[in-house]
């Protein structure tokens, strides 16, 4: 009784405050209390509604998906299809915790049961998005024993774009919002290689504009690689340190950042530090970005003894950067559309340097599993379910093989490239690259 009586008032207080909100909302925000930066409609209608629902459909959800198991009379632990004769199995349904509400949706932790693993309830996410009717269910175990269920009820990704504000340190960009509501902030500094891929039209230019349009206004070189005649990256030529058209040009680049990686390492020998970063703030050289569009390009041949030496130099120089410049303030990111081991033995190797993946919605299942198969196997599937909507929206990983959803903040081209020039005063010359490759706004390649 005293139970019922408990949600039946609260029940009215939600009532309550929902048809006066007109009152309160105002006579709040005139003390400086903004009420809209909390999810009120959420937590007080959206989550009881989700974990009641949880909880009506938890038995039949972990029934129809192998979660309950039976436990013999000696209290053994039978599969799921062990039928025991003469004795009725009664199927034992894993203990659920108190759904916990979060600012975008709910948390609540399961009990497994002795001999039980995570893999059933991965593997069963998909049913409780159905049985629960929520946009996403995500599945983890950071504690031995328990699975961590993450419900999220509507697609975060889909609300408007977070400003764009300066991340915190000089290599950290809010480029966008994760899944969970949070903004969605590209750090060089803690992953300091990027792989992006995605389908021609998925959002992989829009995200490098975003990155341009971060990195503009910071003590950072940036560096573009854009064998498609420079028609992407060309747009910031103004705030790039270099910028390579074709691959003659890039093959000039990267020959210079990798000469310049090799100072850097001398510079770091001398001072007996292990990375730039551990250099004195005022001894410490201008980290140095390196964006690559289609990074198909600069492996491809048409068979020619010359064509195929080139490629082959490309891949060791990118290799070699991506091994050598992590400590020592030379960061790549590359995008492309599809980076597969066609592309020869080197794409492969320099993936497994490529710490951050990004991958867009694909063409195929191929790219999205050499974008994340590696790092998050569980993560293909959510990459190729992407839709062709869906723009700008990417599965990213994360720390620890751990991946989210994110969309990127549309950034236009041409904002990025009105940054690029305003804060064109910013670009720092590069030694041994400025004079040999850097083209100018016009397409000039510099003496
Ligand atoms: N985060 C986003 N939100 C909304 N629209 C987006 C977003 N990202 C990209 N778009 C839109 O999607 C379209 C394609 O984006 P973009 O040019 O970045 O794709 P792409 O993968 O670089 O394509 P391509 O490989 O053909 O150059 C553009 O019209 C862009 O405005």
């Amino acid at each position: 009784m005293p139970a019922s009586l408990l949600v039946w008032s609260l029940t009215a207080v939600i009532l309550l405050a929902v048809l006066t909100q007109r009152w309160w909302e105002p006579k709040l925000a005139a003390r400086g209390v903004n009420v809209h930066v909390y999810p009120w409609r959420w937590w007080l209608i959206g989550y009881p509604r989700v974990a009641f629902r949880m909880w009506w459909t938890w038995r039949r959800v972990c029934h129809i998906n192998g979660l309950s198991v039976s436990f013999s009379p000696t209290q053994r632990v039978i599969g799921r299809n062990l039928v025991v004769q003469g004795t009725p199995l009664k199927p034992k349904t894993p203990l659920m915790g108190l759904p916990m509400p979060t600012r975008t949706g709910l948390r609540v932790r399961v009990r497994l049961h002795p001999g039980q693993t995570p893999a059933p309830y991965l593997a069963a996410a998909h049913a409780m998005e159905h049985a629960w009717e929520v946009h996403t269910v995500r599945v983890s175990s950071p504690v031995r024993g328990e699975v961590l269920i993450s419900v999220i009820p509507m697609d975060p990704l889909g609300r408007e774009a977070l400003p764009p504000a300066e991340g915190p340190g000089t290599l950290a960009v809010l480029v966008g919002r994760v899944e969970d509501d949070a903004p969605w902030v590209l750090d060089l500094r803690h992953t300091p290689h990027w792989l992006v891929t995605g389908a021609t039209q998925s959002g992989k230019s829009t995200l490098l504009s975003a990155l341009v349009h971060g990195l503009a206004r910071r003590r950072v070189a940036l560096v573009g690689i854009d064998c498609k005649g420079g028609v992407e990256l060309g747009l910031y030529a103004p705030r790039l340190s270099a910028l390579a058209t074709d691959r003659t040009e890039a093959i000039r680049v990267l020959g210079s950042l990798v000469e310049l990686v090799r100072d850097r390492m001398r510079l770091c020998r001398a001072a007996s530090v292990r990375s730039v970063w551990d250099l004195r703030v005022e001894d410490q050289p201008v980290p140095v970005v390196v964006l690559v569009d289609e990074i198909a390009e600069l492996y491809l041949t048409d068979g020619t003894k010359k064509d195929r030496e080139e490629a082959e130099l490309c891949g060791t120089l990118l290799l070699r950067l991506a091994q050598l410049g992590a400590a020592l303030g030379v960061h790549l990111v590359l995008a492309g559309q599809r980076v597969g081991s066609d592309l020869g033995p080197k794409v492969t190797a320099l993936r497994s340097q490529l710490g951050g993946r990004v991958a867009h919605r694909s063409h195929d299942s191929a790219s999205a599993e050499m974008t994340l198969g590696d790092v998050s196997p569980d993560a293909v599937v959510v990459a190729q379910s992407i839709s062709e909507h869906e723009k700008g929206v990417a599965v990213v990983t994360t720390t620890g093989g751990q991946w989210m959803r994110a969309r990127s903040n549309p950034v236009p081209a041409k904002d990025a490239a009105a940054e690029a020039e305003r804060n064109s005063s910013l670009t720092p010359p590069l030694p041994g690259i400025e004079r040999k490759t850097r083209v100018m706004a016009g397409g000039e390649t510099a003496g």
